[in-house]
């Protein structure tokens, strides 16, 4: 999918929403363990449910590779139901020497149709421009995280107090364009979206970290909107675990309407 038909899908929806699907065999309603495949069951109800509000899913390629061979058999089923016009992420934050980059990309463009993969830029060129070799496919580099940890080197700032995440931003800004590129950028961030955004206007930002994470959304909009949106904000927990009983999947259509509408106001606001 080209950035045009993203941001065609974003106005048509008047969505950003990325739903993550992060399906946990501990977490999912009781009921649906007696299923033949009950992670599928899980993941294609949410689907069905939320598919009028989302622009993206992510899967989290953890929950998948989690139940060994069956998992990934599960992942694929999951990838084909997700219709054509929405915008699917592999959460598998790859990266490794070229040749082996190649086949981790080979695994998620071609086995699988992913629109894209996220990406750990930490091993440098090499192990993201093979992902970038995949016409009309996407690298969602890591840049700047959602989590605690992301102080340990993300923040450090060089002898000019330039932080490491902003030369993984001027660095990378060679390797791809913003039609086959995009960054995380972790909502708990709040102004220093403004800072990401300042290097690279015109890049998408996979947004986690709103709901379970407590990020602000609204600050995300303010500090991160482009003029082609620019945005996909993802929710995992937030949406797909909204009820733990039978109405889990009317629950999480609940929630994905509620932030939908929520960034209907935002995009008619900042775009
Ligand atoms: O790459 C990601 O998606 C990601 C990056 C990041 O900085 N923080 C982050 O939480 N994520 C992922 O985004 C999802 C967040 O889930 P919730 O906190 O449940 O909404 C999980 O699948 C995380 O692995």
């Amino acid at each position: 999918m080209n950035r045009a038909a993203l941001f065609s899908e974003i106005k048509q929806k008047s969505s950003f929403l990325c739903v993550g699907l992060d399906p946990d065999l501990s977490k999912i309603p009781k009921h649906l363990l007696q299923e033949k495949d009950p992670i599928f069951s899980f993941c294609r109800a949410i689907i069905e449910e939320t598919a009028e509000f989302a622009v993206a899913y992510k899967p989290n390629i953890a929950f998948f590779e989690a139940l060994g061979p069956k998992g990934w058999e599960t992942l694929q089923k999951v990838e084909e139901i997700i219709p054509r016009e929405i915008f699917t992420i592999a959460d598998a934050k790859r990266g490794d020497i070229g040749n082996t980059s190649k086949l981790y990309a080979k695994a998620f463009f071609e086995k699988m149709n992913f629109d894209s993969v996220t990406v750990a830029p930490y091993m440098g060129a090499d192990s993201v421009t093979p992902f970038l070799e995949f016409e009309g496919k996407w690298v969602i580099l890591l840049a700047l995280t959602s989590n605690a940890g992301s102080m340990d080197f993300q923040l450090i700032k060089d002898e000019k107090g330039k932080p490491f995440y902003q030369s993984v931003l001027e660095k990378s800004q060679s390797w791809g364009t913003p039609e086959n590129m995009m960054y995380v950028v972790g909502a708990t961030r709040g102004e220093l979206i403004a800072e990401v955004r300042k290097v690279v206007p015109d890049n998408f930002f996979l947004v986690p970290g709103v709901g379970a994470q407590g990020g602000s959304l609204e600050e995300v909009a303010k500090y991160g909107m482009n003029a082609t949106c620019g945005l996909l904000v993802n929710s995992s927990r937030g949406i797909i675990y909204a009820s733990g009983e039978k109405d889990f999947a009317k629950a999480a259509r609940m929630e994905a309407q509620k932030l939908q509408a929520e960034m209907k106001r935002l995009l008619d606001i900042y775009l």
